[in-house]
């Protein structure tokens, strides 16, 4: 925007026939928009010609200037400060600012921590955002965090609140997921990378590791969205993991470059309207044909994530009697005809597609069997631990957006004289929000870094108890996060959209979490069940 106006020249655009203001010394010309204005378009006129920079920022957040710049804004003061040529001087880092004071007795440094990342705000990114030491982290994830960062920051948050109301997000973004070389790190296992046309930039393939992973899905969240994460993730995540460990290399080779890439998409279908997180019980048949060439699948999925968009569905079927040993997985193509698919209305998550699945007599191959004939449950299993990790990564997010959200709000909200943020009993909510999204989020590294130094099979034994414990945890912070900050907000919050719309959305979306995936109370339960089963195995004493 090259264009420069005097303070005089905006004056004279002061009535409604010809309406500008100034918001941080850029010019905005709202003649037209005045009519469409949310706000109503007397308050415009009353700052019609004017600096208008506090009051705007009184009412809005910084996504409304990033979604109508471009069509609003017609230059900027001449008496803008002009942007500096050279970068930006980083954040000073805490430790030059500290050398004089630090005791000399200090123990040397194994590696240096990373330079500060993002707004500085104490909890409202993790500590190694804000150059505290970690063991996890490098410069290749530093690199991953930017590039993410930069893509949600500019493409996607402008416009998450817009694709919710919807109930949908763009095809063409999953589509760049893929195109960015994203899709084949989320995996829960090494980076596919023989399988995509462009592997990721930032980070060379053979040093993506899990806390990449982790950090892509993180960045991600920050959208503040659960149906949005869900609509590029939710089915992919949890039903393409199977396909890859455990499908047939024809099959493989022949559906994995559609759907890493971008073009094709893929979910997990076990729920049934009779058989949630007690998986054993399903009654989704396949009978094999006389032939045994194929099996011919008749029977109901529901709550399934992505389904009304999907190509191929992860699906638990039973092909043999009774209970966990009979129960298979298949991938069924919808090409194969007989596949039914509708979308369900829900509390929350609303642009991730939650489906009713119909499968009449559909016919799929044998060789589209994924594992072996009534081990379907054994892969079932190996799956959970990704899945509950990637609801953990995703709640303890959101529950960092619920912190920041208020935080900024309360920096700038007054009542009876103060800022919310002067007032103790808002800092206390603010207080025991950070104090657990801290403890969670320690907890989820340390189980990553675990999972990251275990073998699948050890991983899934001796971490299924904390992984179960800490999805608890997790989604009960999520909770009270949602809970704290929508009275932060007050009636903002309980209006959709504006500056508390994300809380007000997070605040639909915790049962999505809390439930799918294994229920609270499920998973507390097992979290010991599984933890003491293993320890007696390995010798515990009592
Ligand atoms: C570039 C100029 C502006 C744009 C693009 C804009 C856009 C919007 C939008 C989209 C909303 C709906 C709520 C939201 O999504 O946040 C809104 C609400 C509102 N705006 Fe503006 N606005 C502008 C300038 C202003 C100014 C200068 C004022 C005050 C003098 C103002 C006062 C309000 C008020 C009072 C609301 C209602 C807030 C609420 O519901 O709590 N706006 N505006």
């Amino acid at each position: 925007m090259s264009k420069t106006f005097s303070q005089a020249e905006v004056s004279s655009h002061s009535k409604s026939d010809s309406l500008w203001i100034v918001v941080d010394g850029d010019v905005y010309d709202l003649t037209k928009f005045q009519d469409d204005h949310p706000g109503g378009k007397k308050i415009l006129q009353r700052v019609a010609g004017k600096d208008a920079s506090k009051q705007f920022w009184k009412y809005h957040n910084e996504g409304i200037l990033k979604k109508y710049q471009k069509q609003l804004q017609i230059g900027s003061l001449d008496s803008k400060p002009k942007p500096a040529t050279e970068a930006p001087k980083p954040v000073q880092k805490p430790k030059a600012a500290l050398a004089a004071a630090a005791p000399t007795t200090a123990p040397a440094e194994d590696a240096e921590a990373l330079e500060p990342f993002g707004q500085q705000i104490p909890f409202a990114d993790p500590s190694w955002y804000q150059s505290h030491h970690s063991p996890y982290f490098n410069e290749t994830h530093a690199a991953l965090r930017a590039e993410v960062r930069e893509w949600v920051e500019t493409e996607i948050e402008p416009h998450v609140t817009e694709w919710d109301e919807k109930k949908t997000v763009p095809a063409e973004i999953y589509k760049e997921m893929g195109r960015r070389g994203y899709l084949a790190g989320l995996l829960g296992i090494h980076y596919q990378k023989d399988y995509v046309n462009n592997p990721i930039q930032s980070v060379p393939v053979e040093k993506w590791d899990l806390f990449h992973e982790m950090l892509l899905t993180d960045e991600l969240s920050r959208t503040g969205s659960g149906g949005f994460v869900w609509n590029l993730i939710g089915g992919f995540g949890i039903g393409c993991p199977p396909l890859v460990k455990f499908g047939k290399k024809s099959v493989v080779d022949r559906v994995l470059p559609g759907i890493l890439n971008g073009d094709k998409r893929i979910c997990l279908a076990i729920t049934e309207p009779d058989a949630g997180s007690d998986v054993a019980n399903l009654s989704c048949e396949a009978k094999l044909t006389d032939d045994g060439k194929h099996y011919i699948v008749n029977g109901e999925k529901k709550w399934i994530t992505n389904g009304i968009w999907c190509d191929y569905f992860t699906t638990a079927v039973r092909t043999g009697g009774p209970g966990m040993n009979g129960v298979s997985l298949l991938l069924i193509e919808r090409d194969f005809g007989g596949v039914s698919t509708r979308r369900m209305d829900c509390q929350g998550v609303w642009s991730s597609g939650t489906t009713y699945i119909t499968f009449e007599d559909v016919k799929v191959p044998v060789e589209n069997l994924i594992g072996k004939e009534h081990q379907g449950f054994k892969v079932i299993m190996t799956n959970f631990n990704h899945e509950r990790i990637g609801i953990i990564i995703q709640c303890l997010r959101f529950s960092r957006v619920c912190y920041e959200e208020s935080v900024k709000y309360a920096n700038k909200r007054k009542t009876f004289g103060k800022k919310l943020i002067d007032h103790p009993v808002i800092r206390l909510k603010l207080a025991h929000m950070a104090r657990q999204i801290e403890a969670s989020y320690n907890w989820l590294e340390n189980v990553i870094y675990q999972c990251e130094k275990m073998g699948e099979t050890e991983a899934m034994l001796r971490l299924g108890g904390p992984i179960a414990s800490l999805k608890a945890q997790a989604t009960v912070t999520f909770e009270f996060c949602a809970r704290e900050a929508s009275q932060i907000f007050g009636g903002l919050s309980y209006s959709r959209g504006g500056q508390g719309g994300k809380v007000e959305r997070l605040y639909r979306d915790v049962r999505a979490y809390a439930i799918p995936g294994g229920s609270e109370e499920i998973m507390l339960d097992l979290s010991i069940r599984q933890s003491m089963k293993v320890a007696k195995m390995l010798g515990m004493k009592l």
